[in-house]
């Protein structure tokens, strides 16, 4: 939907309904804005031109954007500001006047409040539009390109697909509560959840659990955050506690471990002191890419994609649109543990995987050795934020360029590539990206600086029902 169009057709200025049943609605509700002053919530109506990536509708009132929350593209709501700010503000909805035909029942109880979703109002496949259409934006209006094709989404489950998540723990010792969850949409507080849709179904279950254990610990106010990480064979909990455990503590975390079939790691500091409670539990955690025959050892705190069953359509695809053949020589560009450098090593002559943090390129080595697929792979530890053309020169030429970087980009990569006489050149370039802002913005250094093409692009729906946007983009170099 064009929602510039759609906007103009619906758009009503609110002063159109004064006089009817829509009129400024004043609701019962009223706020507190002092000690004893009760003020009335003045609703308003507003049609829903777009949404924004936190999902909150936008519209217009007397020239100012307004980003209203809960409400979709295409609908009449009533609303009320609850923060003015000189450009924009924010409401908050009250009712739907005119429902869109893409909304849905969220299915989670704690929808609305929880901030780790923020979508779930919202048909899935018009989650995904949105999210294209957001790329599509980022890619026209700040690298000024299109591509020549839309790459079909890539998609997994909508349910119980975080493999990876971080639960905060918030215990309240006057009221003796302890709540584990993601925190609240508004504010710090930790959602007050017994269920999570989102998790693993045996995962979720252990919410209400934890709890109890973490309410029966020596120091509950002292462990703020517990790390979930799921494979196929085993669920890791790495409990960060600020303070030592009691041995007390380690008896009943056993315990706990023994009846849920999950095992425990601690971290008291930074992330060197992360160890597995139990010694046997040091090399259990390892995720599958069987289409590759490779199982990626890893330990908790390492990054990992969150979502397994897309991550395992993202790398094949990543492999069909380089095109990678026999004989190619290959870089990997913030390889991480090598989620896409042993793929590729089973398949070509060569590759290079560089990476910022060194205990991820020698668990990445690790791997490659296991699998027997050292002689075909080289990691570097480096920052590739402060790279340039010569430093890549000097890596000797590449047939194809895998980057996958975090949230900021890669723009010193995109510049040092974009340098590159077109003899020099790799031929097909795949950046996997978690941000289109910054992948629009390389995507437009290479092709506008460097002669690339922008071959195609299209949404990775590794996050379904939060903002999130992940995409894949291929250039050809010539
Ligand atoms: C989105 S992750 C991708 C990791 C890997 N490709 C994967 O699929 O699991 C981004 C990676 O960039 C690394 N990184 C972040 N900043 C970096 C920098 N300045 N230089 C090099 N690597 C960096 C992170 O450690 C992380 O492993
Ligand atoms: S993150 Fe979990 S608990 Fe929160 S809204 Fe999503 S499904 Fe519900």
């Amino acid at each position: 939907m064009d929602g510039t169009h759609e906007g103009c057709r619906y758009t009503l200025h609110r002063n159109d309904f004064a006089a009817g049943p829509l009129a400024r609605l004043w609701h019962v509700k009223f706020a507190t804005t002092g000690f004893r002053t009760l003020e009335p919530i003045m609703s308003e109506v507003f049609t829903i031109e777009s949404l924004d990536l936190e999902a909150r509708g936008v519209a217009r009132s007397d020239g100012k954007v307004v980003f209203v929350e809960g409400a979709l593209p295409g609908e009449q709501v009533s609303a009320h500001i609850i923060r003015r700010k000189s450009s924009f503000d924010i409401a908050r909805l009250d009712q739907v006047l005119k429902a869109s035909s893409q909304r849905v029942e969220p299915l989670c109880p704690n929808f609305g409040i929880c901030g780790g979703c923020s979508m779930q109002h919202l048909d899935a496949a018009a989650q995904v539009a949105i999210k294209q259409r957001v790329l599509e934006d980022a890619l026209a209006h700040i690298g000024k390109l299109a591509p020549d094709c839309v790459l079909p989404p890539l998609h997994g489950p909508a349910w119980g697909y975080r493999h990876r998540a971080r639960l905060s723990v918030r215990a309240v010792r006057k009221k003796g509560a302890v709540m584990v969850g993601f925190r609240e949409r508004r504010g710090s507080y930790v959602t007050d959840m017994k269920e999570c849709l989102v998790l693993p179904p045996h995962v979720s279950a252990l919410l209400v659990p934890l709890r109890g254990l973490i309410g029966a610990m020596s120091i509950p106010d002292r462990l703020p955050q517990i790390e979930v990480s799921v494979t196929d064979q085993t669920t890791a909990l790495l409990l960060r506690h600020l303070e030592p455990l009691a041995a007390d503590d380690i008896v009943k975390l056993r315990l706990f471990g023994e009846e849920h079939n999950v095992s425990w790691w601690l971290q008291s500091k930074g992330p060197e002191t992360i160890h597995p409670l139990l010694a046997e539990d040091a090399a259990k955690l390892a995720y599958a890419l069987p289409e590759f025959g490779l199982r990626m050892g890893y330990r908790p705190g390492d990054f990992t994609q969150v979502n397994d069953a897309v991550n395992r359509s993202l790398v094949s695809r990543a492999l069909r649109l380089l095109d990678v053949q026999a004989g190619d020589r290959v870089a990997d560009l913030f390889c991480g543990l090598g989620n896409f450098t042993l793929p590729l090593a089973t398949r070509v002559r060569e590759v290079v995987g560089i990476e910022g943090s060194g205990t991820l390129t020698a668990r990445a080595q690790a791997s490659a050795a296991q699998h027997g697929l050292a002689g075909r792979t080289r990691f570097e530890t480096l920052n590739l934020f402060a790279v340039d053309v010569q430093w890549l020169r000097d890596l000797g030429r590449f047939d194809r360029i895998m980057i996958d970087p975090p949230r900021e980009g890669a723009e010193a990569v995109a510049r040092a590539l974009a340098a590159l006489s077109p003899s020099e050149r790799p031929r097909k370039i795949v950046y996997v990206s978690c941000s289109p802002g910054t992948l629009a913005r390389d995507a437009g250094i290479l092709v506008h600086e460097g002669g690339y093409r922008l071959r195609g692009a299209g949404v990775v729906n590794m996050f379904p029902h939060t903002g999130h946007v992940e995409s894949i983009a291929v250039f050809d170099g010539g």
